[in-house]
Order: C-alpha cells, then sequence, then structure tokens
C-alpha cells in the first residue's frame, strides 16, 4: 500500500504533496454509499489527469454511528488530532436526533477545529431540473458563519433547573417582562461577536475581490435581532470601510452621499464605483432576500451571512438550481489552513443503503477540495464529466423524477457513468 504524505501550511500556503494523505469520515445514512462513488470518481480523475504522477492516499476516520460502535465514543479526540494533523479532509453527513440526544457532531466538528466558514457555492449545470424558469440566473456564493449563533447549542430545557435559574436572572436581574409563558419555556442563547462577523465578512469579501465577483451581500434579520444580527450588519459595513476602501464601495458609503449630496450624487459615485471593478457592499433583510433570490437572482453573487440563516439559505438556494443532490460544501478556517470539505445535504436515513441517491453534492465537495489543493485539472475533469453525464440524461432518481425521457440510475451506477466520460 502507496505510504502517503501530510499535506502542510507553510506561511499561510498549502504544500501540497503528489501523494497526500487525506482523511475521510463516511457518514452515516447514505454517506456510505454516496463515499463509495464518490471516491472512486477522485481516484479515476486523479490518475487520468496526472498519468499516476499524483494520488491521494486515503484515511479513513470514524465520527458518529460507526465510532460508536466501534470505540463508544461519537467523536474520538484521535479523529479531531488527525484532522489537525493533516489539515484537509472529507467527510459525508452524520446524523443528529431532534429534540434531545447527541448535539450535531457536524457542529462539533466545526466548532472544535474553527472552521469559521460555511463555504457553499451555488450554480447551475446545464440538464439539471429545476422548479423555477431561470436557474442559470442563480450564481452565488454562501459564506455562512460556522462557529456562532444559536447554532452554539447555549440552550436550556423546558422544565429543568437550569431553565429555571436563567428565567429567574433574566426576570429579577435583567428586568425581562417579556418571556410570555415563563413556567414551560426553554430558551436559547444566540451569541454573535464582532471577531467572528469580521473573520467571516473578510472571507466573503477577500473571495469576492479574488474571484471579480461584483457584490458581497450581508444578509441578517438586523430589524428584529437588533443587537445580533443587527450587529453583524453594522460591523461587517465597517469592516469593509476599514480594511478594503480601495476596493469596495458599500450601501453605508451611498447613504452617506446621499444625506450630503442627494441620491443623484450618490448614484452616481456607486455607479462608478462599479465601474471601476469595485465591489459592492450591500445588505438585505433574509425574508425579504428568500423572496428575491426567487424573483431577482441575478442580482446576488457572494453572500455573506449567520449561521441559522446561512443553513435556510443553502438548502433554498440548492432547491433552486436542482435540490441539494447537488450541492458542494467545505468548513474552512482560513487563518490555519484546517478545512473539512462536505455536501450541503443531510443523511436522508429512508435510503440508507439502497445505493439510489445522487452522489453528485460529495463528488462536487471533492472538487472543491482538488480545486482547494491546486490540482485544478482533475478537479476540471470531473466537472465537465458530470456536465456530459447529466446532459446525456443518465442521473439519479432525484433528477429523473423531474425530467422526460430520462435514463435512472443508481449512485453507483451514475458514478460510473461519470467515470466513463472522465
Ligand atoms: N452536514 C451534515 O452532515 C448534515 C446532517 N443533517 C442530518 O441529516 C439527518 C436527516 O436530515 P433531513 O432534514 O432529512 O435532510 P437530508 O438532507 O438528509 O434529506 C432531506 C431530503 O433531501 C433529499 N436528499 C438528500 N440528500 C440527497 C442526495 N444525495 N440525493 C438526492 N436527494 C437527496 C431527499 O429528498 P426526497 O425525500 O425528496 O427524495 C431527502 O429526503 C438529520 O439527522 C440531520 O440533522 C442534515 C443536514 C446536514
Ligand atoms: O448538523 C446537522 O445535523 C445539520 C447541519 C445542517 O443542516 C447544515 O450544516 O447545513
Ligand atoms: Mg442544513
Amino acid at each position: 500500500m502507496m505510504q502517503g504524505e501530510k499535506i502542510s501550511v507553510d506561511n499561510g500556503e498549502l504544500k501540497v504533496p503528489n501523494h497526500p494523505i487525506v482523511p475521510f469520515i463516511e457518514g452515516d445514512g447514505i454517506g456510505p454509499d454516496i463515499w463509495k462513488a464518490a471516491s472512486r470518481v477522485f481516484d479515476a480523475a486523479i490518475a487520468k489527469a496526472y498519468n499516476g504522477e499524483k494520488k491521494i492516499v486515503w484515511k479513513e476516520l470514524l465520527c458518529g454511528q460507526k465510532a460508536f460502535d466501534t470505540t463508544g465514543e461519537w467523536l474520538p479526540q484521535e479523529t479531531l488530532d488527525a484532522i489537525k494533523a493533516y489539515v484537509i479532509a472529507i467527510k459525508g453527513p452524520l446524523t443528529t436526533p431532534v429534540g434531545g440526544g447527541i448535539r450535531s457532531l457536524n457542529v462539533a466538528l466545526r466548532q472544535q477545529l474553527d472552521l469559521f466558514t460555511c463555504l457553499r457555492p451555488v450554480r447551475y449545470f446545464q440538464g439539471v431540473p429545476s422548479p423555477v424558469k431561470q436557474p442559470e440566473l442563480v450564481d452565488m456564493v454562501i459564506f455562512r458563519e460556522n462557529t456562532e449563533d444559536i447554532y452554539a447549542g447555549i440552550e436550556f430545557e423546558s422544565g429543568t433547573a437550569e431553565v429555571r435559574k436563567v428565567i429567574q436572572f433574566l426576570q429579577n436581574e435583567m428586568g425581562v417582562r417579556k418571556i410570555r409563558f415563563p413556567e414551560t419555556s426553554g430558551i436559547g442563547v444566540k451569541p454573535v461577536s464582532k471577531e467572528g462577523t469580521e473573520r467571516l465578512v473578510r472571507a466573503a469579501i477577500r473571495y469576492a475581490i479574488s474571484e471579480g465577483r461584483k457584490s458581497v451581500t450581508l444578509v441578517h434579520k438586523g430589524n428584529i435581532m437588533k443587537f445580533t444580527e443587527g450587529a453583524f450588519k453594522n460591523w461587517g459595513y465597517a469592516l469593509a470601510e476599514k480594511e478594503f476602501a480601495d476596493k469596495t464601495f458599500s450601501w453605508k458609503q451611498y447613504d452617506a452621499i446621499k444625506a450630503e449630496k442627494g441620491k443623484d450624487a450618490a448614484d452616481a459615485a456607486q455607479q462608478e464605483a462599479i465601474d471601476s471593478g469595485k465591489v459592492l457592499v450591500k445588505d438585505a433583510i433574509a425574508d425579504n432576500f428568500l423572496q428575491q433570490i426567487l424573483t431577482r437572482p441575478a442580482e446576488y453573487d457572494v453572500v455573506a451571512t449567520m449561521n441559522l440563516d446561512g443553513d435556510y439559505i443553502s438548502d433554498a438556494l440548492a432547491a433552486q438550481v436542482g435540490g441539494i443532490g447537488i450541492a458542494p460544501g467545505a468548513n474552512i478556517n482560513y487563518e490555519t489552513g484546517i478545512a473539512i470539505f462536505e455536501a450541503t445535504h443531510g443523511t436522508a436515513p429512508k435510503y440508507a443503503g439502497l445505493d439510489k441517491v445522487n452522489p453528485s453534492s460529495v463528488i462536487l465537495s471533492g472538487v472543491l477540495m482538488l480545486e482547494h489543493l491546486k490540482w485544478y485539472e482533475a478537479a476540471q475533469l470531473i466537472t465537465q464529466a458530470i456536465e456530459k453525464t447529466i446532459s446525456a440524461k443518465t442521473v439519479t432518481y432525484d433528477f429523473a423524477r423531474l425530467m422526460e425521457g430520462a435514463k435512472e440510475v443508481k449512485c453507483s451506477e451514475f458514478a460510473d457513468a461519470v467515470i466513463s466520460n472522465l
């Protein structure tokens, strides 16, 4: 068996050997099916792109049900240590029970490794069935804050001594009178910080500048949650002005010019900034944003948002371009270089072990990973092969049920078709 070498980070730059060891977590539910299919595609594409000169040496790590059955732990320390040591990893989905039981292992991985950006690009692939008329207008990249917000898991259950203490504190010490049913309320806490916001918005703006994107939209519900989501918006604008003044123009600047010199002057300044290639930093309230991505998707480009908003937006946008069977993602810390690539969808338990679901989300997450490693040739081969396979109407059940004249294939057969189209 090939030995492989570790990927390392040197002065912020990834050093990728020809035979890097890349850890993977197979995942729960549909995880084993899609991982089997996807890893065959990765190996075939890399072999073809580099004539055998490069090859990933896969290293399995345990997490989720398989880890619990084997070690008695859901997320063994060894798994966390290995991801830190090997820098880059890829994972399948992991199950989280609803209303009790263990907290999300997906979230735990992101928090414990401080993977502060959940990056989810959403674009249309020709031929994919979509519920909207012009899915090709969707070309957005979501930067979702990945370590704070209501996702931090600070919750107190109804009826417990802890929740009573929290409610009494709020009522007696803080003068809160607004808890409608204090005897039976559960309480959740939503931390949103300046540092957390800044590092996320910084990553989004840097990406927009380096990729020649037109705008970054800060999506929030700041009208209602003023000191968390509203603060996210304010800190985001302030960061754009402080760190990217020469490369961005913001709606905050627009408002200032408008107040001083009138609307025509503000419109002219904004147009001039756009024409000179500056990135427009704007914002949208989340409910309005969710209707506008359906009605005016071309107006949005890079999106920077908080954890829960980002979760909802990811699945909604994925649906617009054909569903979460084709929605890739990555969890990245741009400071340490550590990243875990993973699909947007979950474990879809009713399809577990049926060799049925679409492996494209995890395959495309692998494409993101290959691009991150700068193995662009292999990444491009896979993207082209997926496009070719879908154009030939060789698709899994999720697309087949929405397409005329499709050839429905199993998960593994879809991978075979992609490999033959490489
Ligand atoms: N990052 C992660 O690991 C995530 C984990 N989860 C966890 O997954 C579990 C199940 O969550 P649930 O809310 O049902 O969401 P899922 O994303 O697992 O599944 C919802 C539906 O999406 C469709 N779907 C999902 N994956 C695919 C695929 N690969 N190909 C085609 N269709 C797909 C299926 O639709 P249809 O029924 O129409 O065929 C499925 O029933 C929960 O425990 C949840 O916490 C959820 C999200 C992310
Ligand atoms: O961790 C989970 O179970 C769900 C997470 C999720 O939906 C997401 O990250 O998109
Ligand atoms: Mg989600």
